[in-house]
């Protein structure tokens, strides 16, 4: 039977088909406005939280970013390196309870690798007795619950990496301190010699100031130096082992070379540079206590070639007066591949002193590296270099949360002169590795460690190797933006960014 059709049902019909444009005069609306979604940014201190950083936070699902390269396919690979590591000392191992302990240390090292390929929820850390378990399992359960290793922000993630590589270690009965890549940090400084020995012919003997110079002449020899071993500290952060998977011993040396006309060059690659205030500072009464040094504190980062340069730094600011104590704080186990540990730290005045690294040697170079060892090392005995290991610095928190997750390391830290943060991950910790726009004062990046009652002067020695840049003008990031797109990872560039801090305030905890 035929259907009845209602009247005006033909859709093929042309005047079925949709107007070309309807346009209304409507002369009463509001007009359009712009800049959606960016008032939101930076978000208020009471919006602040470790999910929800003062701008957006790189997550590693951003393909854009190097949080994917670094999520989906370094830290696999650093991974399955260290599996390689630990399958080598298995294999030189004759205890067969031991044997069997590693095994299962192996094994629980697949199991991660497994979640990492396979983007797992980040689950609780097991409770191995280590102090950091509270801080760890209380960050998750109130910020990361549901996340994964992709949408999780990558400063979190990739940290929650490497507390769950030290958890397949510290769950062991024999195992429990062994550092994975204990044996690259070895290698690698035992093959960074030449610049090595750079410094250890010029710095071996102890530091005087030449004779006959007017005060202000020696003021302003103290400030070259200053100023040039600043930048020998900053770029020794060049070399950093989870970045060198393919890096020949040329291009180390390249990274490394602290020739004079080297460091003229690089200057002009430190974007953002404070160097002047910093002197400016440290050279005032205002810097430590009235005819004695101040006190200085280093937030390390990598081992070998890099601590070695630090100290190189330390022992002249010790030398010059500058200085009458000097901190080192470094991490409780293996972190982001090359981060100094209380083995690493003490491994190399004792190798500087006993060791054979370098076989192709001169016997003066050698002599020269031990004179130095053997001061480093009386300087430890004597009190004037001390180093410790805060649970903090090894957990998921950036630094906005020192003060109210680590009182007692903000109190402590609010007795220095100077704290000296360096390499790329503590700036990403300082400036909450969000991002932010990189004309961003460095002040207002730093967030409460700039503001706090209390809080010391900070100085970030960083050389740029992930995306967050702060302290830089717009047109230099936008114009490098445009035209070398990978100098946000390469390592080429630096910044040296002072906040002066409210030492003396008073402090109180809310
Ligand atoms: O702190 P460092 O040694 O200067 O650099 C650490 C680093 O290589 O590792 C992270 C990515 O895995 C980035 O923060 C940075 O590029």
């Amino acid at each position: 039977m035929a259907t009845l059709a209602p009247p005006g049902a033909d859709k093929s019909h042309p005047s079925a088909a949709a107007p070309k444009k309807t346009s209304l005069a409507l002369g009463n609306l509001p007009p359009k406005q712009q800049g959606f979604g960016t008032q939101q940014y930076p978000r208020t201190p009471s919006r602040v939280d470790p999910n929800n950083p003062p701008w957006p936070a790189y997550r590693g699902y951003h393909t854009f970013s190097f949080a994917h390269a670094t999520m989906g396919v370094r830290l696999p690979t650093i991974l399955g390196k260290a599996i390689d590591d630990v399958v080598k000392t298995l294999n030189d191992e004759y205890d067969e309870e031991r044997i069997i302990d590693l095994t299962e240390c192996i094994s629980r090292m697949e199991d991660l690798m497994d979640d990492l390929q396979n983007n797992a929820q980040l689950r609780p850390i097991i409770d191995d007795g280590e102090g950091d378990i509270p801080l760890w399992n209380r960050m998750l359960a109130k910020y990361f619950r549901g996340k994964d290793f992709m949408n999780a922000p990558w400063l979190f993630a990739e940290a929650y990496k490497y507390r769950r590589l030290h958890e397949c270690f510290s769950l062991s009965k024999y195992w429990k301190t062994y550092d994975v890549f204990f044996r690259q940090k070895c290698e690698t400084f035992s093959r960074s010699g030449d610049a090595v020995f750079e410094l250890s012919l010029r710095f071996a003997e102890p530091w005087k100031q030449a004779e006959g110079l007017s005060q202000e002449k020696q003021l302003e020899a103290k400030r070259l130096m200053f100023h040039e071993l600043t930048q020998i500290c900053l770029w020794g952060n060049s070399t950093d082992l989870s970045l060198l998977i393919n890096m020949t011993e040329e291009d180390i040396k390249k990274l490394q070379s602290t020739g004079g006309d080297h460091l003229a060059a690089t200057e002009q690659n430190i974007l953002g540079n404070d160097l002047g205030r910093v002197w400016e500072y440290i050279s005032s009464s205002r810097f430590g206590s009235a005819g004695k040094g101040g006190r200085l504190d280093f937030v390390l980062d990598n081992a070998g070639f890099e601590l070695y340069c630090d100290l190189v730094y330390a022992d002249w600011l010790l030398q010059s007066g500058l200085c009458s104590k000097i901190v080192f704080h470094g991490k409780r186990f293996a972190w982001f591949v090359s981060d100094v540990t209380r083995q690493d730290f003490e491994w190399l005045p004792n190798s500087m002193v006993y060791g054979h690294l370098f076989p192709n040697a001169s016997d003066e170079e050698l002599a020269s590296l031990k004179q130095m060892g053997l001061r480093w090392k009386q300087y430890v005995k004597e009190g004037k270099l001390s180093y410790q290991q805060h649970a903090f610095w090894i957990s998921g928190f950036t630094f906005w949360s020192l003060k109210d997750e680590a009182p007692d390391l903000f109190l402590e830290l609010s007795n220095s002169d100077l704290v000296i943060f360096k390499g790329d991950l503590n700036h990403r910790k300082l400036s909450y590795d969000c991002a932010a726009p990189s004309s961003t004062p460095f002040d207002v990046a730093i967030g409460p460690l700039a503001t706090e009652s209390g809080a010391p002067p900070v100085l970030s020695l960083r050389t740029v190797k992930s995306d967050v840049v702060v302290g830089v003008p717009q047109d230099v990031a936008d114009r490098l933006d445009k035209e070398e797109p990978g100098w946000r990872i390469s390592g080429k560039y630096a910044v040296v960014l002072f906040s002066e801090g409210h030492k003396g305030e008073p402090i109180s905890f809310a």
